[in-house]
């Protein structure tokens, strides 16, 4: 049977983001609709993984710990609403360091689907920013772009062709749960 997979960012699609970076767990605030959304999606079959940048850990902002326990509460979210979250993949590389698995690179994308053993293609990755979309083409995945987050602002830049626009991410759980 073929894995229901979507792939989703972290800040800006599942959570408020910041310019100021996210840096506890007091600033990381689900988006109205996005805990319901992963946990409908999860309960419909779909497994729901996440490739998100860090670079604030290079940056000294915050440290590991602080980073797991963003994604633990995030995890009891979901949970409490009967769903579950999937693999979580964070680059906490600074954008000098060279690394492979910061966006729009597509490294992250990779460590999901090889953890899977799923191909990418036409897998829908969501996000807010320029750099998801780009990561999603380069591995022939679908670029989705949310306009929460920096979404409203990566709108007005020139998309990967064929980037699919809804205005949040209870609108894609919507799509892809009901058709
Ligand atoms: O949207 P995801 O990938 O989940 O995470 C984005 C964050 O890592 C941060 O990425 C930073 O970009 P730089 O890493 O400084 O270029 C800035 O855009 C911050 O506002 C943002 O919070
Ligand atoms: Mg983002
Ligand atoms: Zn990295």
């Amino acid at each position: 049977m073929l894995l229901k997979l979507l792939i989703l960012d972290r800040d800006g699609v599942i959570n408020y983001d910041s310019d100021a970076y996210i840096k506890s767990v007091e600033e990381w605030i689900p988006l109205p609709g996005s805990i319901e959304a992963i946990a409908q999606l999860s309960k419909a079959g779909w497994t729901v993984a996440i490739a998100t940048n860090q670079s604030g850990i290079a940056r000294g902002y915050y440290d590991l710990a602080t980073l797991d326990a963003m994604h633990a509460r995030l995890r009891e979210l979901v949970a409490e609403q009967g769903g579950e979250v999937g693999l979580i993949v964070y680059c906490p590389h600074g954008p000098d360091e060279g690394c492979d698995c910061r966006k729009p690179k597509p490294g992250m994308l990779k460590t999901i689907a090889q953890h899977y053993n799923v191909a990418l293609t036409n897998v829908w990755f969501v996000g807010d920013s320029l750099g998801d979309l780009e990561a999603a083409k380069a591995v022939d995945s679908q670029p989705v772009l949310v306009k929460t987050g920096k979404g409203e602002k990566t709108q007005a830049k020139t998309l990967p062709v064929g980037t699919l626009i809804f205005d949040d991410l209870a609108a894609i759980a919507a799509e892809l749960i009901h058709n």
